[in-house]
């Protein structure tokens, strides 16, 4: 029995891993153990003697824990502490088979949570909000080290650092010093020659409406960023206010000579210079976040507005709804844009990231209640405030604590998106569906589509059915997303729906419910509901990336999960190793494009992150079931393709280019060959002369893309993906390398984060040209 046990004890720490659709793989204590055996321990399979050890060290563990005080569980826990103390006491309870069975039982989400809610430790949960609060002794103590890195220029990037967090601990009433702070944080940045930043900063110190003899830096700081974008009349304008503001400014005379000079150095040069408007405009292109996102093929689709309507939604048995081509779908087609139901940041890049749309941010503004997230400007601040973070600001700690898992914060974030009065709207619906779902399903009406898949053996298609249009704002498209719950583990449900309970006390302590007294059943019937959003968003959510460059070009640079959102559209499209779309994020938004020539009639298939060509069909079986609930049966898993480079030597194996036939050739060179299958005559040596020439001009392509020009690359990369679509029979080298470098086009065009904001210089400094900013030597401490 202590193997079961300890199987038992593996399952309950299995769990709440972000799992999804190709899509963002959790989690900070790890990715959930691939497959993992069935959760019941089939106890006539042991023999007798194994059972009645078993049963001994049963007893024994029962006596212990009769005898041992239970350990007391810390009050407010972190979910962690709870659940370890959970697993403690079933395990020293011997209770487990029992717990087991009861729970196996149930049929319902509601069911589910109910049970676990009467354990003792969440019976007696009491959650205090926890979350990192403001506070002006931490913050002068920040300012305090600041003040000492500043007068070091080759510390002015820690001195940057130490700022942002000396601003964003410090409470949102203390105008002065918020004002003082952001000035500082501007003059590290102009040090660093992060003009925007510097110039973002400076503003938002004098929006506070000081005494302007306090502000005289940040006047300097418009000064030189104006200079530097040849806006000499308002660089005029900011020395003049920057020397008159020091004059009158409580600094000594000391400090007043030093910045009086350094000033006057950069003033003397703009004086009379004439502006040049064209370069400033240059500097606003650099801020602009996000490149512009792209229109739908075709136009859109009627009812599923964020799919083109070359593309059609039914269901299939054994792949439930399904996303199929209405028409031939050439590589290149933009097939959907999809707007996120919610999102949620990865803890990981809460430091450098807006909270609210993702972009990188350099020199942030911090929310104004609580010390831990940040925006890139007010009105992210604002929305963020207005549609989430309300909700969510004072219990932000137990969310984000990474042994809850990033789902946690998502579902969360679907319920307070949705609010309590629109789910009480809703209930009846609602209890509805989750009833109708435990029933055997009737099967539905039988509509035999026009199309037929274009590989494989035909599978019937069912229309999918839905009413109205399916809109990514509307509820009912998160709460239809597949769950699989009759795939689940003991394991897996136990511990989501411990964190569904869990998870509701947060809400409740948020003020979700009002201010009333929640009933019980209220807040069993939300656990449910977060139940069945934390299992849907193990197979459906999706993240949102970006690619991080270094340097001036676009070439290397990693892919990175910024965070996770729900696309309930895109969630439409089934797995394959072998995809024909691929997927990329602008903004917040999802954008999926085809990589390929997709014949009408067949799927639309993404990859959930697992490539044939990367790992072994045995490794991304495993992942697939134990993460998706679904036996791979593509292509590339039917016939073992092998991983990348597939051989040592490339060799282009042709296809019969005869739609409908596509059989591997052998061909001659020297006259004219017909197909073995279907006896199409082809002119090999034309079509080798074709490849030779395609194959040459493939290499420039190539080089184009490295440097990041993909504008004119990318329609010659497709089309040349649509010749070898035609000609090559698949697994090749050559043809794996063309879809990553497509795929690596559409990113480049996607959300692209360079850690280090300056601003590219505008022009090369000529000899009469303004310095852009003080030399080391002059620089002193604003005051
Ligand atoms: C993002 S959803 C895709 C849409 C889904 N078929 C539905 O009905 O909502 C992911 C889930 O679809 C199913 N699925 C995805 N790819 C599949 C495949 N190749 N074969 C069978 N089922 C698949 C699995 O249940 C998986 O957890």
């Amino acid at each position: 029995m202590a193997a079961a046990y300890e199987e038992f004890l593996r399952r309950m720490q299995e769990g709440l891993m972000m799992r999804s659709g190709g899509m963002a793989q959790e989690e900070g204590e790890g990715v959930e153990q691939p497959s993992s055996p069935p959760p019941l321990i089939d106890h006539q399979q042991q023999d007798q003697q194994q059972q009645l050890q078993e049963h001994q060290q049963q007893q024994e563990q029962q006596q212990q824990h009769q005898q041992q005080p239970q350990q007391q569980l810390a009050s407010s826990p972190t979910f962690k502490e709870l659940y370890d103390h959970i697993c403690q006491e079933i395990r020293s309870s011997g209770t487990l088979d029992a717990v087991m069975q009861e729970f196996q039982e149930l049929r319902t989400d509601l069911q589910r949570v109910a049970y676990v809610a009467q354990l003792s430790q969440l019976r007696a949960l009491r959650l205090e909000p926890n979350y990192s609060r403001k506070s002006e002794e931490e913050a002068i103590s920040f300012e305090q080290v600041y003040d000492t890195l500043i007068t070091n220029e080759a510390s002015a990037g820690k001195a940057l650092e130490v700022m942002k967090k000396c601003i964003q601990k410090t409470p949102p009433g203390n105008i002065t010093a918020l004002a003082v702070r952001y000035m500082k944080r501007g003059w590290a940045s102009l040090l660093l020659e992060y003009f925007t930043a510097a110039e973002a900063d400076a503003k938002i110190s004098l929006s506070f409406d000081c005494p302007e003899e306090l502000m005289w830096n940040s006047y300097e700081i418009l000064g030189y960023c104006s200079a530097r974008v040849h806006d000499y009349k308002a660089a005029n304008t900011y020395f003049s206010r920057a020397l008159e503001n020091l004059r009158r400014g409580a600094v000594s005379n000391e400090v007043k000579a030093t910045a009086a000079a350094r000033i006057m150095a950069v003033f003397k040069t703009v004086k009379d210079k004439k502006n040049k408007k064209s370069s400033a405009d240059k500097l606003d292109e650099a801020k602009k976040p996000f490149p512009p996102v792209p229109q739908l093929s075709y136009g859109p689709n009627k009812k599923f507005p964020s799919a083109s309507s070359a593309l059609s939604f039914v269901t299939m048995e054994g792949r439930g709804r399904c996303t199929v081509a209405k028409r031939d779908i050439k590589p290149g087609d933009v097939l959907m844009v999809d707007s996120p139901f919610c999102t949620m940041i990865n803890p990981s890049f809460l430091k450098a990231h807006c909270f609210h749309c993702f972009a990188g941010v350099a020199t942030p503004t911090p929310c104004s209640s609580c010390a831990k997230v940040w925006y890139c400007g007010e009105a992210c601040r604002e929305a963020s405030w207005a549609s989430v973070h309300q909700a969510e600001c004072h219990v932000l700690d137990y969310l984000l604590d990474v042994n809850i898992g990033k789902l946690a914060l998502l579902s969360f974030r679907v319920l307070t998106t949705v609010t309590w009065p629109g789910l009480q709207r809703m209930r009846q619906s609602i209890e509805t569906l989750a009833e109708a779902e435990t029933e055997v399903k009737d099967e539905p009406q039988k509509e035999v589509m026009e199309e037929e898949p274009q590989e494989g053996k035909p599978v019937e298609q069912h229309p999918f059915q839905w009413q109205g249009k399916y809109l990514p704002q509307d509820y009912r498209t998160v709460l239809h997303l597949t769950s699989n719950a009759d795939k689940r583990s003991f394991g897996d449900m136990f511990k989501r729906s411990v964190t569904a309970v869990y998870l509701v006390h947060c809400l409740k302590i948020s003020g979700f419910f009002g201010s009333q007294n929640v009933e019980e059943d209220d807040m069993s019937f939300v656990a449910s509901i977060l139940l069945r959003h934390l299992q849907g968003g193990s197979c459906n959510a999706y993240e949102i990336s970006e690619l991080e460059v270094s340097g001036e070009g676009l070439s290397g640079g990693a892919l990175q999960e910024v965070g996770g959102a729900l696309y309930t559209t895109i969630s439409l499209t089934n797995h394959s190793c072998v995809a024909n779309v691929a997927r990329y994020s602008i903004g917040d938004k999802c954008v999926l494009r085809a990589l390929v020539p997709i014949p009408r009639g067949s799927e639309v298939l993404d990859n959930y992150g697992f490539f044939f060509h990367s790992s072994t069909v045995n490794e991304r079986q495993e992942v697939l079931l134990n993460q998706y609930k679904f036996k791979c049966e593509c292509r590339a898993c039917a016939e073992l393709w092998p991983l990348y480079p597939h051989h040592t030597s490339e060799i282009l194996i042709f296809r019969c280019p005869s739609p409908g036939c596509y059989s591997p050739c052998s061909y001659s060179t020297s006259s004219r060959t017909a197909c073995n299958v279907c006896g199409n005559q082809q002119q090999y040596a034309k079509l080798m002369h074709e490849m030779e020439q395609q194959l040459k001009h493939y290499n420039d392509l190539l080089a184009q893309v490295r440097k990041g020009i993909t504008a004119n690359t990318l329609p010659q990369l497709l089309s040349h993906s649509t010749f070898m679509t035609r000609h090559v029979v698949p697994p090749v080298k050559h043809y794996t390398d063309l879809q990553e470098v497509i795929k690596r086009c559409y990113i480049l065009q996607g959300n692209i984060y360079r850690p280090c904001q300056a601003a590219a210089p505008v022009e090369v400094q000529q000899r009469s040209a303004p310095r852009l900013r003080p030399s080391k030597r002059e620089v002193v401490l604003p005051r």
